[in-house]
């Protein structure tokens, strides 16, 4: 297998931003003990990294408190200029915030740099976005009063963050919360603290004061529990499973804060008779496929109509059969390692059942020639609703296609879900195309296009898929406060 992480890492132009230690208060906090990162392609040891203590959780929340009192009150355009100048710092150092990422996250290098551009995107949005926190004023019914509400950052913020979009999905918080006046500590995922470590040493470069931004890293839930457990704590914000998100709502309840939970999908790909077959493949390859099928945006169910369902697998299974699968740093690599074996092991899991359960295999299926945390891209079709592959977040590689027949039958099987990110329909008739999206209960719906992100959509799910919005004018709101004031006996 060609491509290696040891050789890229070695030649960052910017070996500082290969950072081992935690980032507190504007300082890099070494520990005796250490977490591995480890290059999921290989198995090698890239790192070892901090792996702070509860002790160092309060130091951090001491300092995020102290920075607070006086980042609330730095004007919102200077504010906007410490974010424009990190998110430049990435745009300036992509080359080597990619190869970190694709080191440690596995990513094909090129979809690394796509998601450098998609999280410096962020930085400034909400530098813009920060000086549109606007309030308002309130006709009064009292007399001799003026009414007002004004909008207020919230405080000391966290974010717990995944190991598949190990840059956008810190920016896309840090960017909010800075914005709005708060500071924020971020927990990202043992599997990628370096990216998470280089972001920090932007925002250092871009002269965020000591406190604002802070980088915990080391073992998940102690310290996630650890950060929640802080009173001062006023907002979190995770992406991740659905499971994770509930555990972490639950440590959340005794201490009452905001909440903004990104979470599972297990997102519909319809496809009707009257799509253009060729654009419906192509979206969805990239629906699928994308991250290596690690998305929580990833087609999960694609629900093809009758007419065209022979067409559809016979194309699809063949483009999926040119995919290639290898180390990210390879050239022309379109399907990575899995970041995680747990993934590996989900992904067999669900073609086994399926195919006792009467699926088919169209191609892929084997375990990859190149072992480890490879999956072969595969492609079931025959698929039923009842089987794992359409019940679980598949969240590999692993495609599975099923029949339907009727409009009103795809849109009751697409909603039986109790997840509801992202859906996809594809269609000529623009009356369908409307009649379908109004009835789909999902937060965020693509007609005719696999790819609706970007900073200025309010991302997030319905029903069990999240809480709160990100990106886009609401996510600003996640870090903002409400206050109503009242003055009254105003002098005649
Ligand atoms: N909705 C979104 O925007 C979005 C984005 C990315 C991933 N996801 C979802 O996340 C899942 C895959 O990512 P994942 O495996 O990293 O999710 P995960 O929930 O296992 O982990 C997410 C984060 O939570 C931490 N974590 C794990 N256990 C924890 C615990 N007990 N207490 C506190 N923190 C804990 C992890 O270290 C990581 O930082 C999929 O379900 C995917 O759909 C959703
Ligand atoms: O995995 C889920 C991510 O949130 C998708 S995206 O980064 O918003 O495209």
């Amino acid at each position: 297998m060609k491509g290696s992480a040891t050789p890229a890492l070695m030649r960052l132009k910017r070996q500082d931003l290969l950072q081992k230690c935690a980032y507190v208060n504007g300082a890099w906090l070494s520990k005796v003990e250490t977490i591995s990162v480890v290059d999921p392609a290989t198995g090698e040891k890239l790192a070892q990294v901090a792996a702070c203590e509860r002790s160092d959780v309060d130091t951090a929340v001491s300092f995020a408190i102290t920075a607070f009192q006086r980042w609330r009150d730095v004007l919102p355009s200077e504010r906007g200029a410490h974010l424009r100048k990190w998110a430049a710092g990435m745009r300036e150092n992509a080359e080597d915030l990619a190869a970190i990422m694709t080191a440690e996250q596995g990513k094909p290098l090129t979809e690394a740099r796509s998601e450098i551009s998609y999280a410096a995107s962020f930085l400034d949005w909400f530098a813009a976005e920060g000086e549109r926190a606007y309030g308002e004023t309130i006709p009064s019914h009292l007399a001799r009063s003026r009414l007002s509400v004004q909008m207020q950052p919230v405080g000391v913020t966290v974010a717990i963050t995944p190991w598949n979009f190990p840059s956008a999905m810190i920016t896309r918080k840090a960017g909010a919360a800075l914005a709005a006046g708060c500071t924020m500590i971020v927990k990202p995922a043992p599997e990628t603290p370096l990216s998470a470590l280089a972001l920090a040493r932007l925002a250092e470069d871009a002269g965020v004061p000591a406190g604002v931004f802070q980088v915990i890293t080391g073992e998940a839930a102690p310290l996630a529990k650890r950060l929640l457990d802080h009173s001062d704590v006023r907002a979190f914000s995770f992406t991740g499973s659905t499971e994770i998100g509930r555990i972490l709502l639950e440590q959340s309840a005794k201490t009452l804060r905001k909440a903004s939970l990104e979470l599972g999908g297990n997102a519909p790909f319809i496809v009707f008779d009257d799509a253009p077959l060729e654009t419906a493949v192509a979206g969805c390859m990239a629906a699928k496929f994308a991250t290596s099928g690690q998305d929580c945006l990833a087609a999960n169910r694609i629900y093809v109509q009758g007419g065209s369902y022979q067409r559809f697998v016979h194309e699809f299974a063949k483009a999926t059969s040119k995919l290639k699968v290898g180390n990210g740093f390879e050239p022309g690599v379109d399907i990575g390692p899995m970041t995680k074996p747990s993934v590996v092991e989900k992904c067999r899991r669900q073609i086994s059942e399926a195919l006792c359960a009467g699926a088919r295999i169209v191609v892929g299926g084997q375990d990859s020639p190149l072992g480890g945390n490879f999956v072969t891209p595969t492609v079931l079709a025959d698929v039923t609703d009842g089987m794992l592959i359409a019940k679980e977040e598949t969240f590999g590689p692993v495609a599975a296609i099923l029949p339907f027949d009727r409009e009103a039958e795809v849109v009751a099987r697409a909603n039986n879900s109790e997840m509801g990110l992202a859906a996809y329909v594809y269609t000529r008739d623009l009356n369908r195309a409307m009649r379908v999206t109004d009835q789909l209960e999902y937060g965020m719906v693509a007609v005719n296009t696999p790819k609706f992100t970007g900073a200025p959509i309010p991302f997030g799910g319905w029903k069990q898929s999240g809480l709160g919005r990100e990106g886009s004018r609401h996510g600003l709101t996640e870090y903002l406060e409400p206050k109503y004031v009242c003055i009254s006996n105003i002098a005649d």
